[in-house]
This record gives structure tokens, sequence and C-alpha cells, in this order.
């Protein structure tokens, strides 16, 4: 590279962790794994994690390690579980946190390292801040609060690259995994990991059900892993732009979207078969372990009752206090927020007024720290933050992408070119006048027949996605609003209708570990979905 300019863009250098903010081009090329997007696997890792990280770049991270280890053996509760933590569970969960006291001045963490790793390894301190903090009983706080135990250079250098001190999805899912049978790594017919032969590396409860909870988001990523393949094939085809690309699209948009597609393991689209997996979440996570066990390990700043001390804040004047940490949710997989972006539905799913916080809740501006994205950000954006680096510059592609050349632009621009308005009314003349920022290639003629049936398959595509938000929903009221109503109302009959929580008035609005006002906030983004639609 010696021979080059040290302006021109191939010796520019590649942004690295530390230099997130800084304002350099991103000349990166636009391949999969620049975006750690694997063909195989799409964003989760091609290989299975290490599961114990030894060491990296010379630095030792056995002691880390062992801490975490530790805790999983001293079976941590959670402070506030139905009936309070014992005496001996309190006194086990204490002499953990002693340890990690004692431990954490000599041992350095370097999340610089700990993101590079993050292809082979889940971040260790997240877990470590978690368990550290919930079983935290609320008498022994220092002013009636929780405790973090980041410690000062963790949360400075953490800041500045805009990466959660807490657990996030990745960390549950896209990095805690391994497989059952290793002689059986690649049976899957699509030459990916089989899903059915993941296990799942380190649990808060030792439960199947938190193994499950992780797990069927595991399957649902690699499910998808062809919904990516087919966005970079209908990428590759909106380059084209002319009729044949069209049709293309059209096949594409089926496979992904279709309830009927030949050649699909389920006779559905991938959308429809990742909706059948998130269904089988009721097999093996049990919506009772889940809601009283699980979810508490979940909970971040946003979504927490307490407010949380970060011990040793004070002794680094460069600290602040950070008031963007949301728990892990899988609303910070990439996945389905790459549909969302790749099908254009995400300015009306995830309009910027979408944040999921109520008006009440949120941070006064003349309060608000002085944060890369502010407090109103929609919840795309500010969960964003928690996801893997490269994996959010994906977005950010897939999004610039949009603004260049959209599929949605596209079924408009077909529309207009069979002279069809998207209203449905043909126009009185088939001629095409393309103009020069249309996504049609400037020859090309697009046939009533063709355009119509993109729309259909556009169509239909978003309507997959919008039933598998509806499958979301109820899924999140039988595991959350569900249990959360009964416990509130234990005397009165449990109701067997799931909407009818969706709807009931009286309960208090229940958070999400990624701080929204759940139930108000994924009927929002589901209608938003909904009304993506383009009328016929
Ligand atoms: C027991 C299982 C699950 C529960 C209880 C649950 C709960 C929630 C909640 C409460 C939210 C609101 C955001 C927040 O504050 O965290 C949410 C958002 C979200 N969840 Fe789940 N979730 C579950 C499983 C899944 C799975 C397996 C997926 C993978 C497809 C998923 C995908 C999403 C997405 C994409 C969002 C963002 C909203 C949207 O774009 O529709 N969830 N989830």
């Amino acid at each position: 590279m010696e021979y080059l300019d040290t302006s021109h863009f191939l010796s520019l250098p590649r942004p690295s962790a530390g230099d997130f903010h800084a304002p350099i081009v991103d000349t990166t090329t636009l391949a999969a794994h620049d975006f750690d997007v694997d063909p195989r696997t799409g964003f989760m890792p091609p290989h299975p994690p290490v599961e114990r990280l030894l060491s990296l770049e010379g630095q030792n991270y056995e002691h880390w390690e062992d801490l975490l280890t530790q805790a999983c053996a001293a079976d941590l509760q959670i402070a506030d579980k139905e009936g309070g933590l014992t005496l001996e569970e309190e006194r086990r969960s204490e002499q953990w946190r002693t340890t990690v006291r004692m431990a954490t001045p000599h041992l350095i963490y370097n999340p610089f390292a700990q993101i590079r790793a993050s292809t082979s390894k889940g971040s260790l301190c997240p877990r470590m801040d978690n368990a550290f903090l919930h079983p935290y009983p609320a008498h022994l706080l220092p002013r009636n609060s929780h405790s973090s135990t980041c410690n000062a250079s963790a949360l400075t250098s953490l800041s500045r690259i805009a990466a959660s001190p807490v657990l996030t999805y990745s960390d549950d899912v896209l990095y805690n995994w391994g497989i059952i049978d290793t002689t059986n790594a690649s049976s899957s017919p699509f030459g990916t990991i089989d899903p059915q032969n993941l296990r799942v590396l380190t649990t808060f409860t030792s439960t199947p059900s938190e193994s499950h909870f992780y797990l069927t988001s595991a399957r649902i990523e690699l499910i998808g892993v062809r919904a990516l393949s087919l966005m970079q094939s209908t990428l590759d085809e909106l380059f084209v732009g002319d009729a044949i690309a069209v049709r293309r699209i059209t096949k594409y948009l089926n496979q992904l979207g279709s309830t009927d597609v030949s050649g699909s393991t389920s006779g559905r689209g991938i959308i429809g078969e990742m909706e059948t997996e998130l269904n089988k979440m009721t097999v093996g996570c049990d919506p009772q372990v889940f809601y009283e066990q699980i979810r508490p390990w979940f909970r971040g700043i946003d979504s927490s009752e307490r407010r949380w001390i970060f011990e040793g804040i004070e002794m680094d004047e460069r600290l602040e206090e950070p008031t963007e940490l949301s728990g892990p949710s899988a609303g910070q997989s990439s996945l389905i927020h790459a549909l969302d972006v790749f099908l254009g539905v995400e300015q009306y799913s995830h309009s910027r007024t979408l944040t999921g916080r109520s008006s009440i809740t949120s941070t006064p501006e003349d309060e608000r720290p002085n944060e890369a994205i502010p407090e109103a950000s929609s919840f795309l954006s500010r969960m964003q933050l928690y996801m893997p680096r490269h994996h959010r510059n994906f977005l950010t592609h897939l999004q610039n992408q949009n603004t260049k050349r959209s599929l949605r632009a596209l079924v408009f621009d077909a529309l207009a070119s069979a002279g069809i308005s998207p209203t449905g009314t043909a126009s009185s003349s088939t001629s095409i006048t393309v103009s020069s920022n249309s996504s049609l290639s400037p020859s090309s003629i697009i046939d009533t027949d063709d355009a119509l049936n993109l729309l259909s398959a556009y169509n239909t595509a978003v309507m997959a996605l919008k039933k598998l938000r509806d499958s979301h929903i109820l899924i999140v009221t039988r595991y959350i609003i569900g249990p959360a109503a009964r416990a509130k109302r234990s005397q009165q009959q449990a109701q067997q209708d799931d909407e009818f929580y969706m709807n009931a008035e009286g309960v208090a609005p229940l958070r999400g570990s990624g701080g929204t006002e759940l139930a108000h906030f994924l009927k929002a983004v589901r209608d938003g979905t909904k009304d993506a639609v383009i009328a016929p």
C-alpha cells in the first residue's frame, strides 16, 4: 500500500472499535464478511464461540472466566423473587460479590479486545454485571438501589464505542451456543449449522426453559440466513432494474413471504418458517418459569424499578453514569430490522416517533445526556446501539442502499411503468415516462402482469412480516402480559383469551427489557407493518 497516496481511499484506515465516533469514511468493501454476516450462518458466527476465553491479544481472561464459573456454581437468585432470598442464598451472593470486588482491581478488562473477539466469544463482563446486580438484596444496597460492578476503565471505553456494559441479545443468543453432536455439525439441508443441533453455553437459571428461549431465537437467526441471501440477490437485481430483474425480484419476494412456495422445507415462505419457529417457543419454555425466574435477569436501567448504582464510578471523574442501558431483547436482533429496512417497512413500523417510551417517562430535553443517539430516538435506532458494531453497520448500509435504489420504490415505479396507479386505477396510456430517478433502468418497459405480480409478492412479504408480529404479540401476551396480570389480580380467574390482556384496562403499563411500554409499542409496530402494504 506504500505506493498509494495517503489520500487515496484505499489508504484510509478501516474504522476500528476505538474510532467509532471519528469522522472516517467507511471504505470497506460491501462483502458480507465485512459486516460479520456469514453466508451460511448470517448474524451468528460460522464457528461455535469459544467456551472459555483464556487469553486474547496477550491479555489473560482466565480469572474473568473463573468468576463467571463461580457465579454459575453459586446458583445466584434474583433478590426480589417471590418470597425473597433465603439467608443462605443471600450469603452465597454476597460471598461471590466480595470475590469480584477483591479481584477486579487487579484484573484488566479491555472492551476493545473483547469486542474484536466478539465473533468468537460473547462478552464476559456484561454477563458478570447482571449476575452481580440482580441478586443484590435491597437491604444491603446503598441508597436502596441496585449496583453494578462495571469498573471505571470498562465504562469509559464502552461509552466511547457506544457498546453496552449490560447483557445484550448477541451475548445471549448470537455468541452463546455450541454444537451438540460435533460429528453432525453441518447437516442442515442448506449447508448451514443444523438448528436442531445447538446447545446453550451459559444461562442464569440453569433451566431448560432459559436454554429453549435462547435457542428459539438462534434457530430463527439460522432460518433467516436464506432471507439475507434473497435480500442480497434482490439488491443485485435492483441494480439492473429491468423487466427481467422485476420478474426475478418477484420470485425472491415470493420465496420470502408466500404461503405456498415450492422448494420450501415447510411449504411456507421464509418469514412464515421464522414464525413457525417462534411459535415453538411454547414447546420448551414454560411461561411461568420465564416470567418469574428468567425475565428478571434481563432488566435494564429503563425496565428496573430501582435506580442502579455504579460502584467505583466516583473514583474516575471522566466517568458519567450511563442513562441508556436496556436489557437484552430480541428487538436487538439485526435480522428482523434488516427485513424491515429491506422491505421499506421500517418508516412505518419503526417511525422516529415510535420510541417505545411514554412522554411521562422520557427525560426532559435539558436533562438529556450528550449521547450519540438522543433519548427520543426510535426504538430501532436505540436498539442498534446494542448490536455488534459490524451488524449495526450492515443495517446502516442497507438503509443507505434504500436511499439509492429501494425495493419499495421499484414496486411503485413498476406500477407506474405499466400504467397502474397504486390505488388500482389503470391509466389511459400504457406508455412510460421513466423519470431520471426511477428505480427502473431507462429503457425498461414493465407489462401489467409483471407489475401486478411484483406488487402482490411485495405485499405478501409485508403481510408475512405482519403475521410474524401477530404471533410475537401472542407470545408476549402468554409470557409477560398474562402472568403479570395474573400476578396482579390473583384473586380473579385467569383469563383464557390472550388478546383480552392486550386490551385490558386497569393493567398498569408493563415494560419490556428494551424499556418499552410493551403492549402499546408492539401493537403499534405490528399495525405500522400492515400500513406499509401498497393498495392494489
Ligand atoms: C418468550 C419470548 C419473547 C418475549 C417474552 C418477547 C418480548 C418482547 C418485548 C417485551 C418486546 C418489546 C421491546 C422491549 O421492550 O424489549 C419485544 C420486541 C421484539 N421482539 Fe420479542 N420476545 C420474545 C421472543 C422473541 C423472538 C424469538 C423474536 C425473534 C423473532 C423476537 C423479536 C422481537 C423483535 C424484532 C422486537 C422489536 C419489535 C418489533 O420489531 O416487532 N422476540 N419482544
